[in-house]
């Protein structure tokens, strides 16, 4: 290991410098691979530039788009995500040794004229400076690509908010949210009318505020308006999610509130009915993926055929994926993001709809666009939520504010706002209320390793035990059809959203992978499954990487069931398969081999990253023992609302909560300063 002091000041002393940061685990060996690339395709670049190109990389792979040269001159151990030294654990010489002394405009300088860095006679280099940010090319590109698109979107709604008639607008709303309000805002009216007159919008919001239910009312008064004009004709939409279980809630949700939707009795009133789509798709697919390949078959060469574009759940939507959806959408086309702005943003790089909804709870609405919705009869806004100057994007951004699912006051609703607003005190005062729906558990390792997880683990046996159950009162019989299979399997899936345990981390003894051992050992013990070697009957599985052969999602969950099936001689017997809820239908199943399925998980713990896009009646999180720098406010929100009617916080050391609370993720990134011209 390296001894304290300054940064190297050669090529091989950086080089081993970052060998030893691989070695604490404070890199990963391709942000150094990426560094010794760089020495050795430009000889001439410096150490200082080596160095900062290998913490960009480390960067991109913790998610963010961009590293800030501010903030790492400010805390570098921080930027890297370092846990504090302690005393006694030799370790290499800390980031925060090596740049000490240097400032941002250092740190530029030094990159400034570096053959590695993009500059007018090398303009391809693989690093690309926009003081302060520092950019792995590819992701420079795709910012710079996501920006221009919605910008240039942007810039023609002007002229189609100008083509709506403000009048038919106002019909269309009455028909479908009633007379207009006299007092408070309806903010779901408010987003209607604004998507409507442009050619972008977002629209976000906690869980149960009406995203679904504001957006297919949208859909209904576009369709209204295009059938209306003359020579009108339908809308070519879409509605896709980033995962086939976000899809297929969707699905679910979008199929009942177009059949509750207010429309008027006549043909056009049943033609916009019609016209309203109620099938999800995954982006992916729409995009058209293709094994083996980062491409899609839609791209600006070969644009997909819509006019209207839906994406929900777009908080999990990268960077890279917005950029071929944008990409892939002709320029006429409207698009329309869906989402909860504070919740986890996507694992892969950058926080695209936290970012363009930075202003949403504020709200920064002109004048003009405030006129303009009394006119189209979408009611007032209130006084505080104007601002002058205003920008463009804030135009076309609505955050639904009040949730129909939760009551403000109910228990859920309460924790998950003061955890939202890092109101750690807040939240625990909840938690210890006695509030309905909410629970708290101490966990503790104990000596024989399941003392202290009692709780817990009557906890899971009592959740996973209504699917497990359902599974034997529903089994169809040894000679059942395809179809009475198929609704057995739907009914245990079903049954399984009715518990899950959640969990940060995959390592250690809360993690999920020990957990995951804990929670199949206290089932067995029950006698809730029968275990015999990796695959069992009752299996929850989840897919961890995308097998477009199978047509299986990385998310998707099935869960393992003996299915009756008859063999060539007409001879019954139970074959062992995995069910996955089929990605495009309600009721459809898919089965498949075990034998075939090479990336799955057990689940019965699983990330919170992972549980993005469900909804369970009891989710339950474990938080650790020891904190770590993923344990954000972010992390437990997301986790929070993952729960329908119960969440149950289990921790494994006291303060586990607060210190998460205090911890909030700000993904580095240029996208808001590019549309906002800073
Ligand atoms: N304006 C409204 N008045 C009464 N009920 C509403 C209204 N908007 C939505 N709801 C009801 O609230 C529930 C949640 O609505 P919806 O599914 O549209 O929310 P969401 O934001 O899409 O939820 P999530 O993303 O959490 O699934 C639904 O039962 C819906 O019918």
């Amino acid at each position: 290991m390296s001894a304290a002091g300054a940064l190297p000041q050669d090529r091989d002393g950086i080089l081993a410098l970052l060998a030893d940061w691989v070695a604490a685990g404070w890199l990963r060996s391709l942000d150094r691979a990426f560094a010794a690339f760089l020495a050795r395709e430009a000889p001439a670049t410096e150490p200082l530039p080596l160095l900062l190109a290998a913490i960009a990389s480390q960067h991109q792979g913790r998610g963010h788009v961009c590293l800030d040269l501010e903030a790492l001159a400010e805390d570098p151990d921080a930027t890297l995500g370092l846990a504090p030294p302690v005393a006694e654990v030799a370790e290499p010489l800390r980031p925060a040794a090596c740049l000490g002394g240097h400032d941002a405009g250092a740190l530029a300088a030094a990159l400034g004229g570096a053959p590695v860095v993009a500059g007018s006679d090398h303009p391809t280099a693989p690093l690309v400076l926009e003081p302060p940010r520092l950019y792995l090319r590819r992701y420079r590109d795709a910012e710079a690509r996501v920006a221009e698109g919605i910008a240039a979107r942007l810039a023609t709604g002007r002229a189609r908010r100008a083509a709506v008639d403000p009048a038919a607008l106002a019909r269309w709303l009455e028909w479908l949210f009633g007379s207009p309000p006299t007092a408070a805002t309806d903010w779901q009216r408010v987003a209607c009318a604004l998507v409507a007159g442009g050619d972008f919008g977002v629209i976000t919001g906690g869980p149960g505020t009406g995203k679904t239910t504001t957006v297919v009312r949208l859909l209904a008064i576009l369709q209204g308006l295009a059938l209306e004009a003359p020579e009108g004709r339908a809308l070519r939409i879409a509605l896709a999610a980033p995962t086939g279980k976000a899809a297929a809630r969707l699905n679910r949700s979008v199929a009942g509130a177009v059949a509750a939707l207010a429309l008027p009795g006549d043909a056009l009133g049943a033609a916009v009915r019609d016209a309203v789509p109620t099938r999800v798709t995954t982006l992916h697919r729409l995009l058209g993926s293709q094994p083996g390949s980062r491409r899609f078959r839609h791209d600006a060469r070969h644009p997909l055929a819509l006019d209207v574009l839906v994406v929900d759940e777009a908080s999990m939507v990268d960077l890279e994926l917005m950029d071929a959806t944008l990409a892939a959408l002709p320029a006429q086309a409207r698009l329309v993001l869906l989402g909860d702005r504070d919740q986890l943003a996507s694992v892969e790089a950058g926080a695209v709809l936290g970012e363009l909804c930075a202003r949403a709870r504020a709200g920064a609405y002109s004048r003009e666009t405030a006129d303009w919705l009394v006119a189209a009869g979408a009611g007032h806004l209130p006084p505080q939520t104007l601002a002058a100057p205003a920008q463009a994007l804030d135009q076309q951004v609505v955050m639904l504010r009040h949730s129909h699912r939760f009551p403000a006051e109910g228990g859920i609703g309460r924790l998950a706002a003061a955890v939202n607003a890092g109101d750690a005190a807040g939240a625990e005062a909840v938690l210890d209320s006695g509030a309905e729906g909410l629970a708290r558990l101490r966990v503790a390792d104990g000596a024989d390793g399941m003392a202290g997880l009692e709780s817990l683990a009557t906890d899971a046996v009592a959740g996973y035990g209504q699917y497990l159950a359902r599974l034997r009162a529903a089994d169809p019989g040894d000679t059942a059809t395809p179809d009475a299979c198929d609704a057995w399997a739907h009914e245990v899936l079903r049954a399984h959203a009715g518990f899950q345990l959640l969990a940060a981390l995959r390592a250690g003894p809360w993690g999920v992978e020990a957990l995951n051992v804990r929670i199949a050992g206290a089932l067995e013990a029950a006698g809730a499954i029968a275990p015999r070697g990796v695959w069992y009957e009752g299996r929850p599985v989840m897919v961890t990487r995308n097998d477009y052969g199978l047509g299986l999602m990385n998310g998707d969950l099935g869960i393992a069931l003996r299915r009756p099936e008859q063999d060539e001689a007409g001879h019954w017997r139970r074959v062992l398969r995995v069910a996955f809820p089929a990605a495009d239908s309600e009721r459809g199943v898919r089965w498949v081999l075990p034998s075939r399925l090479d990336a799955v998980d057990t689940v019965f713990a699983m990330t919170v990253h992972k549980a993005q896009g469900s909804e369970f009646r009891h989710a339950c999180l474990v938080l650790p023992e020891r904190t770590a720098p993923v344990l954000t406010r972010e992390l437990v929100y997301t986790a929070i609302t993952r729960a329908a009617e119960r969440f149950t916080l289990a921790e494994a050391a006291p303060g586990g909560l607060r210190a998460a609370i205090g911890r909030s993720v700000r993904r580095c990134s240029g996208l808001e300063a590019r549309l906002r011209g800073g």
